[in-house]
Protein backbone atom coordinates (compact mmCIF):
# COMPACT_ATOMS: atom_id res chain seq x y z
CA UNK A 1 0.00 0.00 0.00
CA UNK A 2 1.66 3.23 -1.05
CA UNK A 3 2.23 5.99 1.69
CA UNK A 4 1.00 9.72 1.29
CA UNK A 5 4.96 10.49 0.84
CA UNK A 6 5.21 7.64 -1.77
CA UNK A 7 1.55 9.49 -3.49
CA UNK A 8 3.26 13.06 -3.44
CA UNK A 9 6.83 11.60 -4.51
CA UNK A 10 5.10 9.83 -7.85
CA UNK A 11 4.06 13.49 -8.51
CA UNK A 12 7.42 15.09 -7.79
CA UNK A 13 9.44 12.92 -10.43
CA UNK A 14 6.42 13.51 -13.17
CA UNK A 15 6.81 17.35 -12.63
CA UNK A 16 10.56 17.37 -12.23
CA UNK A 17 10.83 15.48 -15.67
CA UNK A 18 8.59 18.44 -17.59
CA UNK A 19 10.87 20.89 -16.34
CA UNK A 20 13.49 18.69 -17.24
CA UNK A 21 12.40 18.36 -21.01
CA UNK A 22 12.39 22.46 -20.48
CA UNK A 23 15.25 22.32 -19.17
CA UNK A 24 18.23 20.41 -19.59
CA UNK A 25 20.65 18.77 -16.67
CA UNK A 26 23.74 20.51 -18.27
CA UNK A 27 22.00 23.99 -18.58
CA UNK A 28 20.64 23.69 -15.06
CA UNK A 29 23.88 23.17 -13.84
CA UNK A 30 25.57 26.09 -16.19
CA UNK A 31 22.80 28.48 -14.31
CA UNK A 32 23.68 27.18 -11.02
CA UNK A 33 26.91 28.67 -11.31
CA UNK A 34 25.96 31.72 -12.23
CA UNK A 35 24.12 32.87 -9.23
CA UNK A 36 25.29 34.79 -6.34
CA UNK A 37 27.15 32.59 -3.93
CA UNK A 38 24.62 30.82 -1.24
CA UNK A 39 24.41 32.44 1.75
CA UNK A 40 25.50 30.27 5.06
CA UNK A 41 22.11 29.22 6.42
CA UNK A 42 24.08 26.86 8.71
CA UNK A 43 25.71 29.71 10.82
CA UNK A 44 22.26 31.57 10.57
CA UNK A 45 20.90 28.40 12.22
CA UNK A 46 23.67 27.28 14.81
CA UNK A 47 23.81 27.90 18.71
CA UNK A 48 20.47 28.70 18.97
CA UNK A 49 20.09 26.61 22.07
CA UNK A 50 22.57 28.85 24.01
CA UNK A 51 20.97 32.21 22.00
CA UNK A 52 19.93 34.30 25.25
CA UNK A 53 16.87 35.83 22.56
CA UNK A 54 15.71 31.81 21.98
CA UNK A 55 15.63 29.72 19.15
CA UNK A 56 16.18 30.38 15.70
CA UNK A 57 13.23 30.50 13.50
CA UNK A 58 12.75 28.48 10.64
CA UNK A 59 9.36 30.09 9.15
CA UNK A 60 7.69 28.53 6.26
CA UNK A 61 5.76 29.54 3.11
CA UNK A 62 2.90 27.07 3.10
CA UNK A 63 -0.15 27.61 1.06
CA UNK A 64 -1.88 24.08 1.77
CA UNK A 65 -1.13 20.69 2.75
CA UNK A 66 -2.35 16.86 2.24
CA UNK A 67 -3.38 16.96 6.35
CA UNK A 68 -5.22 20.32 6.12
CA UNK A 69 -5.81 21.18 2.56
CA UNK A 70 -6.09 24.81 2.43
CA UNK A 71 -3.72 26.93 4.58
CA UNK A 72 -3.79 30.31 3.25
CA UNK A 73 -4.00 32.26 0.15
CA UNK A 74 -0.42 34.20 0.53
CA UNK A 75 -1.45 35.98 -2.84
CA UNK A 76 2.52 37.64 -2.52
CA UNK A 77 4.78 35.18 -0.70
CA UNK A 78 7.45 38.44 -1.08
CA UNK A 79 5.58 40.77 1.47
CA UNK A 80 4.92 37.23 3.31
CA UNK A 81 8.80 36.70 3.50
CA UNK A 82 9.44 40.26 4.38
CA UNK A 83 7.65 40.04 7.34
CA UNK A 84 9.01 36.75 8.63
CA UNK A 85 12.58 38.59 8.01
CA UNK A 86 11.36 41.27 10.14
CA UNK A 87 9.93 39.54 12.67
CA UNK A 88 13.26 38.15 13.30
CA UNK A 89 13.38 34.41 11.62
CA UNK A 90 16.46 33.14 10.73
CA UNK A 91 15.87 31.34 7.59
CA UNK A 92 12.91 31.49 5.57
CA UNK A 93 11.43 27.81 4.12
CA UNK A 94 9.75 28.09 0.88
CA UNK A 95 7.66 24.68 -0.40
CA UNK A 96 8.45 24.52 -3.89
CA UNK A 97 5.74 21.14 -4.46
CA UNK A 98 2.91 22.29 -6.35
CA UNK A 99 0.15 19.32 -6.48
CA UNK A 100 0.27 19.13 -3.12
CA UNK A 101 1.11 22.00 -1.29
CA UNK A 102 0.33 25.06 -3.81
CA UNK A 103 3.79 26.09 -4.41
CA UNK A 104 6.40 26.81 -6.96
CA UNK A 105 9.89 27.99 -7.99
CA UNK A 106 8.29 31.06 -8.87
CA UNK A 107 7.82 31.13 -5.04
CA UNK A 108 11.21 30.80 -4.37
CA UNK A 109 12.37 33.66 -6.88
CA UNK A 110 9.76 35.83 -5.33
CA UNK A 111 11.16 35.23 -1.29
CA UNK A 112 14.62 34.95 -2.41
CA UNK A 113 14.60 38.31 -4.10
CA UNK A 114 12.67 40.24 -1.21
CA UNK A 115 14.79 39.36 1.73
CA UNK A 116 18.61 39.30 2.63
CA UNK A 117 18.39 35.57 4.90
CA UNK A 118 19.06 32.56 4.07
CA UNK A 119 16.56 30.60 1.86
CA UNK A 120 15.32 26.71 2.09
CA UNK A 121 14.43 25.10 -0.84
CA UNK A 122 11.61 22.63 0.81
CA UNK A 123 10.78 20.34 -2.03
CA UNK A 124 11.25 16.21 -2.05
CA UNK A 125 14.39 16.34 -3.35
CA UNK A 126 14.65 12.78 -5.39
CA UNK A 127 17.37 13.86 -7.78
CA UNK A 128 20.89 15.59 -8.69
CA UNK A 129 18.83 17.89 -10.67
CA UNK A 130 16.06 19.46 -7.97
CA UNK A 131 19.96 20.64 -5.89
CA UNK A 132 21.13 22.08 -9.27
CA UNK A 133 17.69 23.87 -9.36
CA UNK A 134 17.39 25.08 -6.14
CA UNK A 135 21.26 26.62 -6.32
CA UNK A 136 19.94 28.43 -9.49
CA UNK A 137 16.80 29.67 -8.33
CA UNK A 138 19.25 31.15 -5.61
CA UNK A 139 18.59 28.71 -2.82
CA UNK A 140 21.01 28.26 0.31
CA UNK A 141 19.51 25.31 2.19
CA UNK A 142 17.80 21.95 0.61
CA UNK A 143 15.95 19.32 1.76
CA UNK A 144 17.01 15.79 2.19
CA UNK A 145 14.39 13.65 3.73
CA UNK A 146 15.74 10.29 5.01
CA UNK A 147 12.61 8.02 4.45
CA UNK A 148 12.84 8.85 0.60
CA UNK A 149 16.27 8.22 -0.24
CA UNK A 150 18.84 5.17 0.12
CA UNK A 151 21.99 5.96 1.87
CA UNK A 152 23.82 6.05 -1.48
CA UNK A 153 21.53 8.64 -2.44
CA UNK A 154 21.83 10.44 0.88
CA UNK A 155 25.49 11.01 0.35
CA UNK A 156 25.82 12.11 -3.28
CA UNK A 157 22.90 14.72 -2.72
CA UNK A 158 24.65 15.84 0.41
CA UNK A 159 27.94 15.87 -1.39
CA UNK A 160 26.61 17.77 -3.99
CA UNK A 161 24.86 20.36 -1.87
CA UNK A 162 28.18 21.40 -0.64
CA UNK A 163 29.59 21.54 -3.65
CA UNK A 164 27.59 23.60 -4.90
CA UNK A 165 27.96 25.90 -1.77
CA UNK A 166 24.53 25.09 0.01
CA UNK A 167 23.80 23.35 3.42
CA UNK A 168 21.45 20.63 3.59
CA UNK A 169 18.75 19.99 5.89
CA UNK A 170 18.61 16.35 6.86
CA UNK A 171 15.63 15.48 7.66
CA UNK A 172 14.63 11.80 10.12
CA UNK A 173 11.69 11.03 11.93
CA UNK A 174 12.37 7.70 13.68
CA UNK A 175 15.98 6.67 15.61
CA UNK A 176 16.67 4.33 12.90
CA UNK A 177 16.74 7.55 10.30
CA UNK A 178 18.78 9.15 13.23
CA UNK A 179 21.18 6.61 12.82
CA UNK A 180 21.39 7.07 8.80
CA UNK A 181 21.46 10.43 8.69
CA UNK A 182 24.38 10.67 11.66
CA UNK A 183 26.16 8.41 9.20
CA UNK A 184 26.99 10.93 6.85
CA UNK A 185 28.31 13.65 9.73
CA UNK A 186 26.09 15.97 8.12
CA UNK A 187 25.53 19.74 9.66
CA UNK A 188 22.55 19.87 10.45
CA UNK A 189 19.72 17.42 11.20
CA UNK A 190 15.87 17.95 11.56
CA UNK A 191 13.54 15.40 13.28
CA UNK A 192 10.07 15.86 12.10
CA UNK A 193 7.54 15.07 13.94
CA UNK A 194 5.17 14.80 11.33
CA UNK A 195 4.91 10.93 9.61
CA UNK A 196 5.03 11.83 6.29
CA UNK A 197 4.01 8.10 5.71
CA UNK A 198 0.75 8.43 7.82
CA UNK A 199 0.22 12.56 8.09
CA UNK A 200 0.33 12.02 12.32
CA UNK A 201 1.82 14.92 14.19
CA UNK A 202 3.14 13.93 18.06
CA UNK A 203 5.30 16.78 19.04
CA UNK A 204 6.06 14.77 22.25
CA UNK A 205 8.48 12.82 19.61
CA UNK A 206 10.50 15.41 20.05
CA UNK A 207 11.94 15.11 23.60
CA UNK A 208 12.11 10.86 22.62
CA UNK A 209 14.34 11.63 19.36
CA UNK A 210 16.36 14.60 20.21
CA UNK A 211 19.18 12.94 22.53
CA UNK A 212 20.20 10.29 19.86
CA UNK A 213 21.21 13.46 17.78
CA UNK A 214 24.84 14.40 18.01
CA UNK A 215 25.51 16.92 19.75
CA UNK A 216 27.79 18.49 17.20
CA UNK A 217 24.75 19.08 14.95
CA UNK A 218 22.48 22.30 14.10
CA UNK A 219 19.30 20.81 16.03
CA UNK A 220 16.12 21.41 13.97
CA UNK A 221 12.44 20.58 15.78
CA UNK A 222 9.90 20.55 12.78
CA UNK A 223 6.41 20.64 12.18
CA UNK A 224 3.50 20.57 15.18
CA UNK A 225 3.96 24.24 16.98
CA UNK A 226 0.41 25.31 17.35
CA UNK A 227 1.97 28.28 20.33
CA UNK A 228 4.62 29.31 22.18
CA UNK A 229 4.34 26.44 24.64
CA UNK A 230 5.21 24.11 22.24
CA UNK A 231 8.08 26.11 20.82
CA UNK A 232 9.60 26.03 24.88
CA UNK A 233 8.70 22.74 24.67
CA UNK A 234 11.28 21.70 21.25
CA UNK A 235 13.54 24.58 23.15
CA UNK A 236 13.29 22.40 26.71
CA UNK A 237 14.51 19.60 24.80
CA UNK A 238 17.59 21.18 23.51
CA UNK A 239 16.60 22.24 19.78
CA UNK A 240 18.88 25.21 18.09
CA UNK A 241 15.62 25.87 15.64
CA UNK A 242 12.20 25.54 14.96
CA UNK A 243 10.58 24.94 11.51
CA UNK A 244 7.04 26.85 11.64
CA UNK A 245 4.83 26.64 8.79
CA UNK A 246 0.79 26.32 9.52
CA UNK A 247 1.34 28.56 12.79
CA UNK A 248 2.83 31.55 10.63
CA UNK A 249 0.84 31.16 8.00
CA UNK A 250 -2.08 30.89 9.34
CA UNK A 251 -1.23 34.19 12.59
CA UNK A 252 -3.02 37.43 11.33
CA UNK A 253 0.80 38.83 12.15
CA UNK A 254 3.29 36.72 12.04
CA UNK A 255 6.49 38.98 12.74
CA UNK A 256 4.70 39.33 16.24
CA UNK A 257 4.02 35.78 16.53
CA UNK A 258 8.18 34.79 15.37
CA UNK A 259 9.04 37.35 18.51
CA UNK A 260 6.82 35.26 20.46
CA UNK A 261 8.10 31.82 19.72
CA UNK A 262 11.75 33.52 20.40
CA UNK A 263 10.72 34.94 23.82
CA UNK A 264 9.08 31.84 24.98
CA UNK A 265 11.85 29.71 24.12
CA UNK A 266 14.08 32.30 25.80
CA UNK A 267 11.96 32.00 28.98
CA UNK A 268 13.06 28.05 29.41
CA UNK A 269 16.94 28.93 29.59
O1 LIG B 1 2.27 19.34 6.17
C1 LIG B 1 1.90 18.24 5.73
O2 LIG B 1 0.71 17.84 5.79
C2 LIG B 1 2.87 17.31 5.07
C3 LIG B 1 2.42 16.11 4.58
C4 LIG B 1 3.29 15.25 3.95
C5 LIG B 1 4.60 15.58 3.77
C6 LIG B 1 5.08 16.79 4.27
C7 LIG B 1 4.23 17.65 4.92
N1 LIG B 1 4.65 18.86 5.39
C8 LIG B 1 6.00 19.29 5.32
C9 LIG B 1 6.43 19.68 6.65
O3 LIG B 1 7.03 18.89 7.31
C10 LIG B 1 5.94 20.98 7.20
O4 LIG B 1 5.54 21.83 6.17
C11 LIG B 1 6.85 21.77 8.09
O5 LIG B 1 7.64 21.00 8.93
C12 LIG B 1 5.99 22.76 8.92
O6 LIG B 1 5.00 22.05 9.62
P1 LIG B 1 3.81 22.79 10.36
O7 LIG B 1 4.41 23.88 11.22
O8 LIG B 1 3.17 21.73 11.22
O9 LIG B 1 2.92 23.35 9.32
Amino acid sequence: MPTVLDDIIVGVREDLEARRRETSLAQMRERALQVTPARDAWAALRGGRSDASGLRVISEVKRSSPSKGALADIAAPADLARSYERGGAAVISVLTEQRRFGGSLADLDAVRAAVDIPVLRKDFTVDEYQIHEARAHGADLVLLIVAALDDAQLRDFLDLTHELGMNALIEAHTPEEIERAAALKPRIIGVNVRNLKTLEVDPSSYGRLAPLLPSDVVQIAESGVDGPQDVAEYARHGADAILVGEALVRHGDPAQAIRDFRSASAAVR
